[in-house]
């Protein structure tokens, strides 16, 4: 009997043919209390979870005896309680590598843009604001050349690394628990520490994950570290970033700007303050979001939980260990 599986995330056809030759698969919607409630018997009975977004901790894994393996299709893994997951022996899989110069590319897309203010005279020029030459009041700032600080210098910064350093011949400084050689050799990468990266850098970029270190890691004393004509990108996760922190700095010139993909709430509240800002550039946390890079991380998934459920695990396992 094939072993059975909870999907809660649609994939193209003929992953989805593959994923049904391997598994008795169960489509659902999301992970909501809801769902589990409507499909309970299926929860109980099913040995892998395929899919992103929404919480899994020790209430979910408990409502899922049988559960051996979770595939997660992205890089980022905070929705997961691994703790929980170790102690039950459950495989957590994830995609990373597929999508990492995919993200870089959304990253540097976010320097350019906040920099040439992109998106703002992009809506001034369709209001039919622009009636004669533009002046300094429409300039933007320089991107090549400049600095550019990493926080977060693993797969996503390094790519981003070489896009400033080749691209836009910018000086790369980055902060680290550990010594990062092959940035130093082959961009002249510089590691810091935390308070002279927010000093020095010109954009400050952050790739990192959500983990009880990084949350709210940039606050208001951070921000007030960098220059006035800073500006910081974030792709890593909302919360590394205190968002009302950042709001109050875009507002009172702490900070020239921002390129903001993700939000400390997703998807940001409509009404939130910062996305009034003119100086703040707004995405829908689309780092992945290429035709080409979610259809490889959707293959990734898929092969993922098939490797982790014939016990094959051989790369893009978050917890390795707990194999017997
Ligand atoms: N916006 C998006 O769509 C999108 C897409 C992919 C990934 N991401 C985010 O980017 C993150 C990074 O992805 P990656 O593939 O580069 O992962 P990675 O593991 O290769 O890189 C993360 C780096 O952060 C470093 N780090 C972790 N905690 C730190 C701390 N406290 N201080 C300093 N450095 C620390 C790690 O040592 C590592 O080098 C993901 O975890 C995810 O949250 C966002
Ligand atoms: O971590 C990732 O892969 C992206 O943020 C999508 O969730």
């Amino acid at each position: 009997m094939k072993p059975a599986v909870i999907l809660y995330k649609s994939l193209p056809d003929d992953l989805r043919t593959k994923l049904d030759a391997h598994f008795t698969v169960t489509e659902v919607h999301d992970i909501s209390p809801e769902t589990i409630e409507k499909h309970a018997a299926q929860f109980e009975q099913a040995q892998g979870l395929l899919g992103s977004g929404g919480k899994v901790d020790g209430e979910l894994l408990a409502k899922m005896p049988a559960l051996r393996a979770c595939s997660t299709v992205s890089v980022g893994y905070d929705n997961f309680n691994v703790d929980a997951l170790n102690q039950r022996k459950v495989l957590l899989m994830h995609t990373p590598t597929v999508l990492t110069e995919t993200v870089a590319d959304t990253m540097m897309a976010l320097v350019l843009s906040t920099a040439r203010r992109v998106t703002e005279l992009d809506k001034w020029v369709k209001n039919g604001e622009w009636k004669k030459s533009i002046g300094p009041d429409h300039f933007g700032i320089d991107v090549h050349h400049k600095t550019l600080g990493i926080l977060g210098m693993g797969r996503i910064g390094l790519a981003l690394a070489q896009r400033a350093h080749f691209g836009f011949g910018m000086n790369i400084l980055y902060n680290a628990r550990r010594q990062h050689e092959e940035a130093e050799t082959r961009f002249g990468a510089r590691a810091c520490d935390l308070e002279t990266l927010l000093k020095e850098s010109d954009f400050v970029c952050i790739s990192l994950p959500l983990t009880e270190q990084t949350h709210h890691m940039i606050g208001a004393a951070q921000l007030k570290l960098m220059k006035p004509s800073a500006i910081l990108i974030n792709a890593g996760r909302g919360p590394v970033v205190d968002e009302q922190a950042l709001t109050a700095a875009l507002k009172d010139g702490t900070i020239h700007a921002a390129g903001l993909d993700v939000f400390e709430v997703e998807p940001v509240p409509a009404d939130a303050e910062i996305l009034t800002l003119p100086n703040v550039v707004a995405l829908p946390h689309i780092g992945s979001a290429t035709h080409e890079t979610r259809y490889g991380m959707a293959r990734d998934a898929v092969d993922n939980l098939i490797a982790a459920l014939s016990g094959k695990v051989e790369k893009n396992c978050v917890n390795p260990q707990i194999q017997g």
